[in-house]
């Protein structure tokens, strides 16, 4: 299929049912249409709609787009509306780099020199002062619950909030004991008929997307800022491909949550909207922070496997490249019955594993195309562990002697790096640690 344009034809908000519609147009020689629909959760009280909240589903429309724009990559995005410069370099970033492991996948490098157009510059929105209970990002893994008990402990009060909650994340919120907030997207179907017929297909920038739905739900509720939940580590990229970084976790990175924040503030006014409380923080450190509360080990879940299922029963595969590093993360800070339990295996007693393990030590290939932590943390967390499993003995003969330097001068128990956090977020993040 081939098509010269993306266009943005509409999109359309009933406040009596919190049904937003969406609707995006392929064009060229031949030409697709679609519509994803996204339902808020209602206020119990209804108060009228804020503005704000209007501009944010602007935002949305153009950026929800990334998944029909990859059934035809064509040349073109033109955006609906004009918009502040801020607002148009964060598109341009959402369709490249969001779209980058896509773009590498499917060898269309094309797609990483697209410039989203827009029909004007609008001026910057006046100022929104952003208060309230903050809404607290819920995927049902370890970092999400770390973010939920350290607002918690802090006496803020915080709302969990998911799009499209699976029976993980419902487990989760029901072991925090808080009332959640809940969204639903639905893709067009059309798109899976087109994928199942073979239309080009690959990862999106999902990220971005859940964000975006986060602050229009906060601004609906008179809640906020939105906190999300994602680490140092999701900011380094897989690979470099034609000069241009490939990150499977580009929209969680720290580079486009500035975008986000800018243009979500040049475009609504919203000020600190959303940001990443653990972002100066490593996975293994995350994984320690985790290890101090044992009420959700029954629940919390971080294989993307078990959100494909539909299964209530799901919960960790045990076999893929997000088990192997989450089990490796938590190892040095649980006794391994608690670990094996969470898991329901245990991954060292298991050799067949091995390989798996090298790859994430960087031992063998690139990172994998997951949500992974870096090589230098894995390598951290094998020196904290002393016994003997099989699969240990194993990785401790394999990883050459030379990488062993690199654990000596690791800060992966150090905050640091850029982030977003406000001052008084900071402290209470200082205070859990
Ligand atoms: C659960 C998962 O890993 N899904 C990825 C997988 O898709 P799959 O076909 O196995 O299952 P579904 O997720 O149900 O998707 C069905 C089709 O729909 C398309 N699609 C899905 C969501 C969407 O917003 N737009 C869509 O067009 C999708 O392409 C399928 O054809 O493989 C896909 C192709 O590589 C991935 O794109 C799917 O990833 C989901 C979008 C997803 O939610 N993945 C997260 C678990 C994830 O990878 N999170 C990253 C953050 C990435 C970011 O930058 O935001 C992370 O946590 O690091
Ligand atoms: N369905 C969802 N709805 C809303 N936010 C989500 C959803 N899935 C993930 N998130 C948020 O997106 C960010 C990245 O998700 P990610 O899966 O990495 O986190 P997690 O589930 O908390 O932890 P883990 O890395 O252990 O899986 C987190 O802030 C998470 O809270």
């Amino acid at each position: 299929m081939q098509f010269d344009v993306m266009r943005f034809p509409s999109y359309a908000f009933d406040p009596a049912s919190g049904v937003a519609t969406f609707d995006y147009v392929l064009d060229g020689p031949e030409s697709l249409h679609f519509t994803e629909t996204i339902t808020f959760p209602r206020p119990e009280s209804e108060p009228e709609v804020p503005a704000a909240f209007h501009r944010v589903l602007e935002l949305l429309h153009v950026v929800a787009g990334v998944s029909y724009y990859k059934v035809g990559a064509p040349p073109r995005v033109l955006a609906p509306r004009p918009v502040a410069p801020e607002v148009a370099a964060w598109f341009t970033a959402i369709y490249t780099d969001g779209l980058a492991e896509y773009a590498y996948r499917n060898q269309l490098p094309h797609v990483l020199d697209l410039a989203v157009e827009t029909p004007g510059v609008a001026p910057a929105a006046a100022p929104v002062e952003v208060t309230g209970r903050p809404l607290s990002a819920v995927g049902g893994g370890k970092d999400s619950i770390v973010t939920l008990e350290i607002l918690r402990a802090a006496g803020l009060d915080p709302v969990p909030f998911s799009v499209n909650p699976n029976p993980v994340i419902e487990n989760v919120n029901a072991a925090s004991g808080l009332p959640a907030l809940a969204a639903r997207r639905r893709l067009d179907p059309r798109l899976f008929e087109l994928n199942k017929a073979g239309a080009l297909n690959g990862h999106i920038p999902v990220t971005a997307i859940n964000s975006l739905i986060a602050i229009a739900t906060a601004v609906w509720h008179g809640l906020g800022p939105v906190v999300m939940s994602n680490e140092r580590s999701a900011s380094d990229p897989n690979l470099v491909w034609n000069g241009h970084e490939v990150n499977h976790q580009w929209s969680k990175g720290v580079l486009a949550e500035g975008l986000l924040r800018a243009a979500v503030t040049a475009h609504t006014g919203l000020t600190e909207p959303y940001f990443s409380l653990l972002r100066t923080l490593s996975e293994l450190h995350i994984a320690r922070l985790f290890a101090g509360h044992t009420a959700y080990d029954d629940v919390v879940t971080s294989c993307n496997k078990a959100f494909k299922l539909h299964d209530p029963t799901a919960r960790w595969c045990g076999d893929c490249p997000k088990c192997r590093f989450v089990f490796l993360a938590m190892a040095p800070h649980m006794p391994r019955e608690r670990l094996a339990h969470i898991f329901g295996h245990d991954l060292f007693a298991d050799e067949a594993q091995v390989p798996g393990f090298l790859e994430l030590l960087g031992v063998d290939a690139h990172k994998p195309f997951e949500c992974v932590g870096e090589a230098e943390e894995c390598l951290v967390a094998l020196s904290m562990l002393t016994d003997d499993a099989p699969v240990l003995v194993a990785l401790r003969a394999a990883v050459p002697a030379s990488a062993w330097d690199t654990v000596s001068h690791s800060d992966v128990f150090t905050p640091g790096g850029p982030h977003h956090i406000p001052a008084t977020y900071q402290k209470l993040l200082h205070d859990a640690l």
